[in-house]
């Protein structure tokens, strides 16, 4: 057992400065084994773990594992167009970059090294208000859109603050947690007595855990009304939530269970999805997250009604491995397989894929 997998090993420093060799890596499933190999064992288990006895996060892989292609033959795969335009961005391919805390337990460069791996990707990458680096330092480094993920604070004058902050650095959507309203149960992270070294700080947050005003629908109102950038729901996994999201007049919506980290038996969200995505019937752009670990997934996500999709944990692996390195690594292997997957599904554009990329039984 490496020293960082003794439960009684406690780190002296924020993170081991790692900067392993990547070249053998071939898949996200080999970057998250390596991961685990190299982080300490406080902050892989932060990032691996999911909520409860993680039948959600379970059920996220299966329920994409489940799901069959069914490629068209003979058609001229030779020219692939994968970009898609999002709020005025276009986007070379849909694949986003989650919002996820903490990257300084990862790396010792934290979401400076995550905006620049995005930069080499042609990545979006979503700011997590759990951030430990300063939203104008990442701003400095990034050479992609940036969005903003928002928790909201029982303190609202600081939660305009940092959305003004958000808005002000150029970030370009805004992306409203709506489904911790309080902590879930994170058994693994408890085991391991997970908490933040003294040396990283996450300079926007302060206390969501003891939370006394809770989000509603009326707080979707109060920020649709000063932000200036497209306001986004992250969390939804019905129908009727989606529907009321479309009537708040939000400018899209993201399909998550936070990756079975909160509420565990929620359903998978690629099972969510085409449900969500009949009711919302594109009035709204539709993203997913949960589970994506390759090409084919992205395919299948964007056939159930996606306009595009979102990695986390692979990306906290790839910084955990390799810093900017590995975050470019991640999005350019799942890029990669994602163009495969279309060329070999006889899809050419994004606008082409659609249900009948999945096989049904005749
Ligand atoms: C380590 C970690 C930290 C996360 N932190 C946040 C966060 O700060 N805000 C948030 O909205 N979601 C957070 N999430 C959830 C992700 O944004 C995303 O919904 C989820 O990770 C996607 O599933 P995947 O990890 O299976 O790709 C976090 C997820 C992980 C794994
Ligand atoms: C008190 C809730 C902490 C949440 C930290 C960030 C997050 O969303 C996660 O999944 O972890």
């Amino acid at each position: 057992m490496n020293d960082q997998h003794n439960p009684e090993f406690k780190p002296t420093k924020t993170v081991p400065n790692t900067h392993v060799d990547l070249s053998d890596i071939i898949n996200l499933f080999d970057l998250e084994k390596r991961a685990a190999e190299i982080m300490t064992k406080m902050a892989y288990e932060y990032v691996a773990s999911g909520a409860a006895d993680e039948l959600t996060v379970r059920w996220n892989r299966e329920s994409l594992d489940n799901l069959k292609l069914n490629p068209s033959v003979l058609r001229d795969v030779s020219q692939l167009d994968t970009r898609i335009s999002l709020f005025g961005d276009e986007l070379p391919y849909p694949i986003l970059i989650a919002p996820t805390a903490f990257h300084k337990i990862m790396h010792p460069e934290g979401e400076l090294a995550t905006a620049r791996g995005a930069g080499v990707a042609s990545a979006t990458y979503v700011i997590s208000s759990f951030t430990t680096t300063p939203l104008e330092e990442i701003a400095e480094v990034a050479t992609q859109p940036l969005w903003f993920q928002l928790y909201v604070q029982d303190d609202r004058s600081l939660v305009k603050d940092l959305v003004q902050k958000a808005e002000a650095v150029g970030c370009r959507a805004l992306c409203v947690t709506v489904d911790t309203p309080v902590p879930g149960i994170r058994n693994r992270q408890d085991r391991v007595n997970f908490r933040l070294p003294d040396e990283v700080k996450a300079p926007y947050m302060h206390g969501l855990g003891d939370q006394k005003k809770l989000l509603t629908w009326a707080d979707i109102d109060w920020l649709n009304s000063f932000s200036n950038i497209p306001v986004l729901l992250k969390g939804i996994l019905n129908p009727a939530d989606a529907e009321q999201a479309v009537q708040a007049g939000v400018s899209g919506i993201i399909v998550s269970n936070h990756s079975g980290r909160n509420l565990d038996t929620v359903p998978a969200t690629i099972d969510v999805l085409p449900g969500i995505a009949n009711q919302v019937n594109k009035r709204v752009p539709l993203l997913m997250d949960g589970g994506i670990r390759r090409g084919t997934d992205v395919l299948k996500a964007l056939a159930q009604g996606a306009d595009a999709v979102l990695v986390g944990k692979p990306v906290c692996f790839g910084l955990a491995c390799g810093g900017a390195d590995g975050v470019s690594k991640v999005m350019t292997i799942l890029r990669t397989e994602f163009e495969l997957a279309m060329t070999l599904t006889g899809r050419t554009t994004i606008a082409s894929i659609d249900r009948s990329v999945i096989w049904k039984p005749a």
